[in-house]
C-alpha cells in the first residue's frame, strides 16, 4: 500500500503544469488530489470526470497516454471548501504563475487559520512550483501579511514549511477534442527538485520528487539555462514571424544565438556553482533537443508571456548577464535576447502593452533601467540599446 494512501493533496492551479506534472506526481504517489482554481469550467469537469488523460508528446512514446484518477476540484472563491481542504491537507502545491501568488496567499491564510482553530497539529508543507527563484518564500511572506494573531503566526512558524523548488517539464496548451478540457500533453522529461532543509515533519515520499540541500544551484541551473534559451528563442522567433519554438529554432541563426546564450550563462553557472563544464554542456544539448521536439507545439507567445517579469533583475535574461559579469565572462548573445524581449509586441499580453507604453513614455534607456535595473549610461544599458537598434522591428540577426 502507498505510504500516502488516505492522505490529501491540494494543488492551486489546474492549468498545464498543475494537471500535466505536479497533480500527476501527487496522484501517482497515492495522494487524493484536489485542484483549486478560479476557472469554473475546469472545476466542473474535474468534479464530473474525476479523471483525465496525459499524452506523452515525443517520437519514442508517440500515442502513449497515462490516466490520472481520483481527482476533484474546488473554486478558490468557495471559502468553506478552501478551509475544509486546507484543514485536512497533508501537502499543498501551487502552479498559478508567480504574479498570482499574492492572491493564492489569501486563500492559504484563511485555510491555515481554520486548520489551527480545528486543532490540527501535524506539519504541512506548501510548495510553490513556479518559474521564479524563491517562489515558496514569497508565498510565505504573502501569507504572513494576512495573519494578524500571534497564535496564527506561531502556528505557521512551527508547523508549516515553505520549501522552495525547481520545476521542469515543458507542458504547452493541448487539445484532444474527444477528451474534453482536462486532457493535457507533455514532454516525457520531468524534474522536480525541492529544498529538503526547509521541509517540516516526516520526510516526503513522492516518486519523481528529488530532495537537495543546495537548491539555489538547481533553481539557477534551470531558470538560467532552459528558461533563458526558451525566452530568447520565443522573442527572436516572434520578431521573425515564427509561431512555435521548434519552428523558430529551425532558423539556424536563432539556434546559434539561443545556444550561444545558454553557453554564456552556462560558463557563469559552472563558475558559480561548480558544475562540471562537460556535464553542463550535455545538459544544454538535452535542452536544445527538447526545444526541437516536433510533437510539442509550443507557441512563442506562451513562452514569451509576461516580458516584464522575464526582464526583471533576477529572472532568466538579466540574472545570467549579472552572473557572467561577476566572473568577467562574455554575454553578447544574452544581450541580443534582452533586446528582442524589449521588441516583443503582442496586444494580447498586458505586460507587452505596458512595456511598449513605458518605452514610449520614458524612452528606451529609462525604460531599460526601470525594468532590468541596469541604470542609464551604464555599459549594460548602452549595450542593450545598441543591440535593440541593430535588431530593428524585423529582427535583423
Ligand atoms: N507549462 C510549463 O511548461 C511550465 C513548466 C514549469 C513551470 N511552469 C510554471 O508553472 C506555473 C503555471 O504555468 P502553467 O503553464 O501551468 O500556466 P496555466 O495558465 O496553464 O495554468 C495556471 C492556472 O492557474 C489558474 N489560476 C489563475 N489565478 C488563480 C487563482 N487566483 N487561484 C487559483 N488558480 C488560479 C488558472 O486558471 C490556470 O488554470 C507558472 O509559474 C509557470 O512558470 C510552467
Ligand atoms: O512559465 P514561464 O512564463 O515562466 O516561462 C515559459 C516557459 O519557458 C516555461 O513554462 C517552460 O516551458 C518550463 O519552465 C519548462 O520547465
Amino acid at each position: 500500500m502507498s505510504p500516502n494512501a488516505g492522505k490529501k493533496a491540494l494543488h492551486f492551479g489546474a492549468g498545464n503544469i498543475g494537471r500535466g506534472f505536479i497533480g500527476d506526481l501527487l496522484a501517482n504517489a497515492g495522494y487524493e488530489v484536489t485542484f483549486a482554481d478560479v476557472a469554473e469550467p475546469l472545476i466542473t469537469a474535474l468534479n464530473k470526470d474525476h479523471s483525465y488523460k496525459i499524452h506523452i508528446l515525443d517520437q519514442e512514446h508517440k500515442g502513449k497516454t497515462d490516466t490520472v484518477d481520483h481527482v476533484s476540484g474546488i473554486l478558490t472563491t468557495n471559502e468553506a471548501d478552501v478551509k475544509k481542504i486546507i484543514t485536512e491537507a497533508s501537502i499543498i502545491t501551487t502552479a498559478v504563475g508567480p504574479n498570482v501568488l499574492p492572491k493564492v496567499a489569501i486563500n492559504i491564510a484563511t485555510g491555515l487559520k481554520a486548520r489551527r482553530a480545528a486543532g490540527v497539529t501535524s506539519e504541512l508543507n506548501i510548495i510553490a512550483c513556479e518559474n521564479r527563484t524563491g517562489a515558496s518564500s514569497l508565498l510565505h511572506d504573502e501569507v504572513l501579511k494576512h495573519l494578524t494573531s500571534e497564535e496564527d503566526k506561531k502556528y505557521v512558524a512551527e508547523k508549516i514549511g515553505f520549501p522552495n523548488c525547481a520545476v521542469d517539464r515543458i507542458v504547452p496548451p493541448f487539445s484532444e477534442e474527444s477528451e474534453g478540457i482536462l486532457a493535457v500533453g507533455v514532454e516525457n522529461f520531468h524534474e522536480w527538485i525541492v529544498d529538503e532543509t526547509a521541509l517540516k515533519g516526516p520526510k516526503l515520499n513522492i516518486p519523481g520528487m528529488q530532495l537537495t540541500d543546495n537548491l539555489i544551484a538547481f533553481v539557477q541551473r534551470k531558470l538560467f539555462t532552459l528558461n533563458t534559451g526558451h525566452a530568447i528563442c520565443a522573442y527572436l522567433g516572434f520578431l521573425k514571424g515564427y509561431s512555435t519554438v521548434d519552428e523558430a529554432l529551425g532558423d539556424k541563426r536563432i539556434e546559434e544565438i539561443v545556444r550561444g546564450a545558454m553557453l554564456e550563462s552556462g560558463a557563469a553557472l559552472c563558475k558559480k556553482h561548480g558544475f562540471d563544464p562537460k556535464e553542463h554542456e550535455k545538459y544544454i544539448d538535452k535542452i536544445q533537443s527538447r526545444f526541437h521536439n516536433p510533437y510539442i507545439h509550443d507557441d512563442v507567445v506562451r513562452v514569451g508571456r509576461e516580458p516584464m517579469r522575464k526582464l526583471a533583475p533576477d529572472d532568466r535574461l538579466i540574472g545570467p548577464v549579472k552572473m557572467a559579469e561577476e566572473y568577467g565572462l562574455k554575454y553578447d548573445n544574452l544581450i541580443k535576447g534582452i533586446a528582442a524581449a524589449l521588441r516583443y509586441e503582442n496586444s494580447d499580453d498586458s505586460q507587452s502593452e505596458d512595456l511598449k507604453a513605458l518605452i514610449k513614455e520614458k524612452g528606451l534607456a529609462k525604460a531599460v533601467a526601470e525594468v532590468t535595473g541596469f541604470e542609464e549610461d551604464t555599459h549594460e544599458n548602452r549595450e542593450i540599446l545598441s543591440s535593440y537598434e541593430a535588431l530593428g522591428t524585423k529582427g535583423h540577426l
